[in-house]
C-alpha cells in the first residue's frame, strides 16, 4: 500500500460535487503532482487528507492511518501546508516555529537547529525576530514551508508550494522537494502550473470536476528536469504534458475560470 492511498473519494458541498469518486496511490520516494484547474477538487482533497474535513464516501490512508477517524493522528505525521495559509500576524518566525515545534514535541535544541536550517536555506535569517504583520507574503510563505517541514515528516502535503516566491527561491525549494522524495519520503503538490509539475514530479494526477481524469509518470530523478525536456518521460509517449492537460480538461471542466490560456504560466 502507498503511504497515501485514496479510493473512491466522495465530497458534495450543497449541490455542487467538489470531489466525486476519485482513487489514486502515492508510493515513497515521490513527488506526486496534483493538477487541476480552479474549481477541480483539488484543496478539498487535500483537506479530507489532512484530517480537516470529513468525506461522504470512500477511503482515505495515510502513513496507514485513516484521517477521517483519527485526524489528530494524520496531523501529527504529515507536514501541511495549506492554500493561502499564514503564520500568525502577532508571532515572530522563531515564536511561530517554537510553538510548532512544542505541538510537534520536538526538542528545543533540534527546533532551534531546524529553525536556523531553514532560514538560511531559504533566506529569511534576519528575520527571525520580525512580527510576521511586518513580513511580505512570500517571507511569510517561507516560514509556512519551514513549518510543513520542521518535524522531517515521511508525507508532506502542499498547497501551491510557490505560491508568492522569487524565482531564486523557487530553484532552491524546487530542488528540497525533489531531494526530500529521494530521501525514502513523499511530497504531494497541488498546483495550477504544468511547467512546475513537469520539473518536479515522479507522478502528475490530472483532476478535473472531482476525479482524475488522467496520470502521467516521469523517469525517477534526483534534481528539477528543465520544463522544455521531456527525453526523462517514462509515460505511454512522449506528449507534452500541457498538451496531455488539454486533451481532458475542456473548457466545460474548468468551472471557475474563464480560459486555459494561463495555465502553463507561472501563478
Ligand atoms: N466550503 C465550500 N462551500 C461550498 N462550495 C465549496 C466549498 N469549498 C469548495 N467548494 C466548491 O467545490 C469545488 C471544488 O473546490 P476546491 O477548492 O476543492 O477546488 P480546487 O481544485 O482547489 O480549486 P482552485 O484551484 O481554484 O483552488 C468548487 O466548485 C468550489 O466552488
Amino acid at each position: 500500500m502507498g503511504v497515501i492511498q485514496v479510493d473512491g473519494l466522495a465530497k458534495s458541498y450543497g449541490d455542487v460535487r467538489a470531489v466525486d469518486g476519485l482513487s489514486f496511490g502515492v508510493e515513497r520516494g515521490e513527488v506526486y503532482g496534483f493538477l487541476g484547474p480552479n474549481g477541480a477538487g483539488k484543496t478539498t482533497t487535500i483537506r479530507i487528507l489532512t484530517g480537516q474535513i470529513r468525506p461522504e464516501s470512500g477511503t482515505v490512508r495515510v502513513l496507514g492511518t485513516d484521517p477521517v477517524a483519527k485526524p489528530l493522528a494524520t496531523r501529527r505525521q504529515v507536514g501541511i501546508l495549506p492554500e493561502q495559509g499564514s503564520p500568525p500576524s502577532f508571532l515572530t518566525p522563531r515564536e511561530y516555529l517554537e510553538f510548532v515545534g512544542n505541538v510537534r514535541d520536538l526538542e528545543p535544541d533540534t527546533v532551534a537547529e531546524q529553525t536556523d536550517v531553514w532560514a538560511t536555506r531559504l533566506g529569511f535569517e534576519r528575520k527571525l525576530d520580525t512580527l510576521h504583520t511586518d513580513l511580505s507574503r512570500g517571507q511569510q510563505q517561507k516560514v509556512m514551508l519551514t513549518q510543513a517541514f520542521l518535524h522531517e515528516p515521511d508525507v508532506v502535503v502542499i498547497d501551491e508550494p510557490l505560491a508568492n516566491l522569487d524565482p531564486l527561491v523557487q530553484e532552491q525549494v524546487k530542488r528540497f522537494l525533489v531531494s526530500y522524495a529521494a530521501g525514502d519520503n513523499a511530497v504531494f503538490v497541488s498546483t495550477h502550473n504544468i511547467d512546475v509539475a513537469e520539473e518536479i514530479c515522479t507522478r502528475v494526477g490530472i483532476v478535473a470536476n472531482g476525479d482524475l481524469v488522467a496520470e502521467r509518470a516521469f523517469a525517477d530523478h534526483t534534481a528539477p528536469r528543465s520544463a522544455d525536456s521531456h527525453a526523462a518521460t517514462a509515460g505511454a509517449n512522449d506528449e507534452p504534458l500541457l498538451e496531455v492537460f488539454l486533451e481532458h480538461v475542456n473548457e466545460t471542466d474548468v468551472r471557475d475560470a474563464p480560459s486555459l490560456e494561463h495555465l502553463g504560466s507561472n501563478q
